[in-house]
């Protein structure tokens, strides 16, 4: 059933049709899922034949080839049974019929039904706030991949949620260090991910929040804030609610962030994935008086991969690389120069390593050298170097050569057009480009 507008369907779609030896049938019995990912070495293609499939909630068209990238993760799942086709070598792919699809449906249907319940109630602010649903628990329990579920369900019956992304980790809106928010019209795309025009991104710099804490919430907190206005104005956001996803850090200061992010997006429903009885626990104890946010625990999928901390670092770098090149290597990015006078960096917190409790928040300018060079920075919309912190970020650049005698500065840019600001935050966040 459909609240929010009118479901869509996927029937009718043909595509080119493509053999190579490699190519292999599967059969998907009823709720049932195919587990892939992708080796580093070469790409892998998938189409289906038969019946309907979703990768993370996302539909997939029948008879159209989808070329999905090295070391892409994900599942293939089917409702009442399908036959695919797989194009390619697979690193790992193993079919499995437990899943806890049932009871990851059974919470959009009731998040549905809360937002049924605001589109037919009266207009005013409180009462016609959609729910607001944050995903916490451990890494790799399979977080962000709930979320996309959540929002391409909600988007697929007609729904704009808001998809807000505090994982500077492993970022799922652009690239890691960000926080950010987009609202997701669409059921996010198997293989190119979440659209990023209208997206709202705030650049932390670091991938991880001990970094400067007191910066991670400021930012969190300034993100809230647009967000809350954005909802002042449009009912439609406002009654699609939220979908929230954490980073993995669930004790000690990371289970702090957590309340604070709670707190902070007034969220309704926490769901707390994986086996987490203590995490549990605290949060029931937390929000024991609090009768408008309900606590859920919820199973992890067995099929969702651990990733080691050289994994993690690769698809960070896969990340970035996206950004500049797209998902498949679609997309053309540009080597450009700029003056010295051009380009005015900024870091924030003084002395971030040394110190990280003293000045969190203090701008500092940064000497234009050789160490940019394998940088990434964000392009800042502040008018002012005292604005950085509560302006949102354009996009970003990859710093190539810093040429001291000419006093100009070689960059990639994923677009072709002149600087659209001069002032840039610099963070932690390097990548080295293959
Ligand atoms: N059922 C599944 N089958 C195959 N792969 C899956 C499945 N569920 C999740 N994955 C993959 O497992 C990896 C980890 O999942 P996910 O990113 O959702 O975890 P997370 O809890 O958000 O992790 P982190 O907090 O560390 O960022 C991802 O690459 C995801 O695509």
């Amino acid at each position: 059933m459909s609240y929010c507008g009118l479901s869509m369907n996927s029937d009718a779609a043909t595509g080119a049709t493509e053999f190579s030896p490699q190519v292999r049938r599967v059969t998907l019995e009823k709720q049932s899922e195919i587990r892939i990912q992708v080796p580093q070495i070469s790409p892998l293609k998938l189409r289906v034949l038969h019946g309907k499939v979703e990768i993370f909630g996302s539909e997939l068209l029948r008879n159209v080839w989808l070329t999905f990238p090295p070391l892409q993760q994900f599942a293939v799942f089917t409702w009442y049974g399908a036959t695919l086709e797989i194009d390619g070598v697979t690193e790992t792919d193993n079919t499995s019929v437990e899943t806890p699809m049932v009871s990851y449906l059974s919470i959009h249907n009731s998040l549905q039904v809360q937002r049924h319940r605001v589109t037919s109630s009266t207009r005013d602010y409180v009462s016609s706030q959609g729910p607001r649903v944050i995903i916490v628990g451990d890494t790799d329990s399979g977080k962000s991949t709930l979320a996309k579920m959540l929002l391409s369900w909600a988007a697929k019956d007609g729904c704009k949620p808001t998809f807000v992304d505090l994982n500077i980790g492993q970022s799922s809106i652009t690239i890691p260090g960000t926080i950010a928010a987009t609202s997701v019209e669409m059921p996010v795309d198997p293989v190119e991910g979440l659209p990023l025009h209208k997206a709202l991104v705030h650049y932390f710099g670091h991938n991880t929040a001990t970094n400067n804490v007191r910066l991670y919430k400021y930012l969190v907190e300034e993100l809230a804030r647009e967000l809350e206005e954005e909802f002042a104005i449009n009912a439609e956001s406002r009654r699609s609610g939220m979908v929230i996803d954490t980073m993995g850090w669930t004790s000690g200061l990371g289970y702090q962030l957590l309340l604070h992010a709670i707190r902070i997006f007034n969220a309704s429903l926490v769901i707390v994935l994986g086996q987490e009885t203590e995490l549990v626990y605290d949060l029931n104890k937390a929000f024991k008086f609090k009768k408008n946010v309900q606590i859920l625990n919820l199973e992890r999928s067995s099929g969702v991969f651990s990733r080691l901390s050289d994994f993690r670092k690769m698809l960070r770098n896969i990340s970035i690389q996206r950004y500049f090149s797209g998902a498949t290597n679609n997309l053309t990015a540009y080597t450009k120069t700029a003056k010295f006078t051009d380009m005015q960096v900024y870091r924030i917190g003084a002395l971030l390593e040394k110190s990280r409790s003293t000045e969190p928040l203090r701008i500092t300018p940064v000497l234009i050298d050789k160490d940019l060079v394998n940088t990434v920075l964000a392009i800042s919309y502040a008018k002012q170097p005292h604005h950085i912190i509560s302006s949102i970020v354009a996009g970003f650049v990859y710093i190539t050569d810093v040429d001291l005698g000419e006093e100009r500065i070689t960059y990639l840019s994923p677009s072709a057009a002149e600087l659209p600001a001069k002032i840039f935050i610099m963070g932690t966040l390097t990548w080295h480009k293959t």
